[in-house]
């Protein structure tokens, strides 16, 4: 197993990048290596491991970042019980083969206390995940361009992030952010990884109870619905997909809507055809003490 080099400032990331990338390009100098970074908030699990396995596979060196970051979580309950297992997250990016890990304290992130100046989200992180978590993209925008700005390369390298369509609103705002503000790093979204039961992997999984996990197959067999629906090149009946999780005891449906990929606007109802072009259903449900997402690319 590769042990990654652990670094919590931002100048031994920097230095360590730089070491890497200049090894990466020793006897062939004219080939530019690529430099990839994952950002994570640690609990790492599967779904995070493919993200390794992603970087890895395409990239000379592979960064990964553990940090929880306070500007994004809008209920302190939140943010104090989120899982924090850094020892055994170090022995996962190991065995990924990831070359460094970022793991900076509070005080390295804000040193002078939470950021005056953030970057907005706007009224694309207003909806779904944004109109119950208020602020809670304008604090992942601004720790998002954080981490580009430590991690990009200091030498000749090309720069690519990986996140999860998991999270499919963050990663369609990252993707606005990068675009709007014209960051030099190319976006990669990796597909949601599922347990073998077909919930999708999330740190907050945990703390299901055997019953509560059992409700929660509901929310991936009602996506599964639409997708087997868009495939056949049926109508999607979104309505009767809503019904099914409804139907759930022990969930309680916050959203269930087809959107457009990139804007996240809602997609006019069916009327009775089937789907005329690319489309996400996106969902998010309360079971037990979680709050868990989840979505399908269609068809
Ligand atoms: N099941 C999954 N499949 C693919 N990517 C995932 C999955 N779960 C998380 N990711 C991705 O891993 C990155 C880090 O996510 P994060 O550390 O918040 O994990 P998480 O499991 O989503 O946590 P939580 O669900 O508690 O918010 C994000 O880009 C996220 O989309
Ligand atoms: C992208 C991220 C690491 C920013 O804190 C976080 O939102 C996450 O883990 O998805
Ligand atoms: N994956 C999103 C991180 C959060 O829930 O704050």
């Amino acid at each position: 197993m590769n042990t990654p080099r652990l670094v919590t400032t931002a100048a031994e990331l920097r230095a360590a990048t730089t070491e890497l990338l200049n090894k990466a390009a020793a006897g062939n100098p004219s080939r530019v290596p690529t430099l990839a970074l994952v950002p994570t908030m640690g609990a790492l699990h599967e779904g995070h491991a493919s993200l390794m396995g992603a970087a890895r596979a395409d990239n000379d060196v592979v960064t990964a970042s553990v940090f929880v970051n306070p500007l994004q979580f809008d209920d302190p309950a939140d943010l104090e019980r989120y899982p924090r297992t850094l020892d055994a997250d170090l022995e996962l990016l190991g065995r990924a083969g990831v070359d460094l890990v970022f793991a900076p304290s509070e005080e390295e992130m804000y040193p002078g206390g939470a950021p005056l100046v953030r970057v907005s989200a706007g009224a694309m992180g207003t909806r779904w995940e944004g109109a119950v978590r208020p602020g809670h993209f304008d604090g992942v925008l601004t720790v998002v361009a954080k981490l580009f700005h430590l991690a990009a390369p200091a030498v000749p390298a090309r720069f690519r992030a990986y996140f999860g369509q998991k999270d499919a609103q963050q990663v369609a705002l990252i993707r606005r952010m990068v675009a709007d503000l014209s960051f030099n790093v190319e976006v990669v979204g990796v597909p949601i990884v599922r347990a073998a039961d077909g919930l999708a992997e999330s740190s907050r999984n945990r703390f299901l109870d055997a019953g509560q996990r059992q409700a929660a197959l509901v929310l991936s067999r009602a996506l599964q619905l639409l997708k087997d629906r868009a495939a056949a090149g049926e109508p999607l009946d979104l309505p009767a997909a809503v019904e099914l999780v409804s139907a759930q005891p022990g969930v309680e449906l916050d959203y269930f809507e087809v959107v457009d990929p990139q804007t996240l606007e809602p997609l006019p109802g069916d009327a009775g055809q089937p789907l005329a072009g690319p489309a996400l259903a996106l969902l998010a449900a309360r079971v037990g003490p979680v709050r868990l997402i989840d979505n399908a690319l269609l068809p």
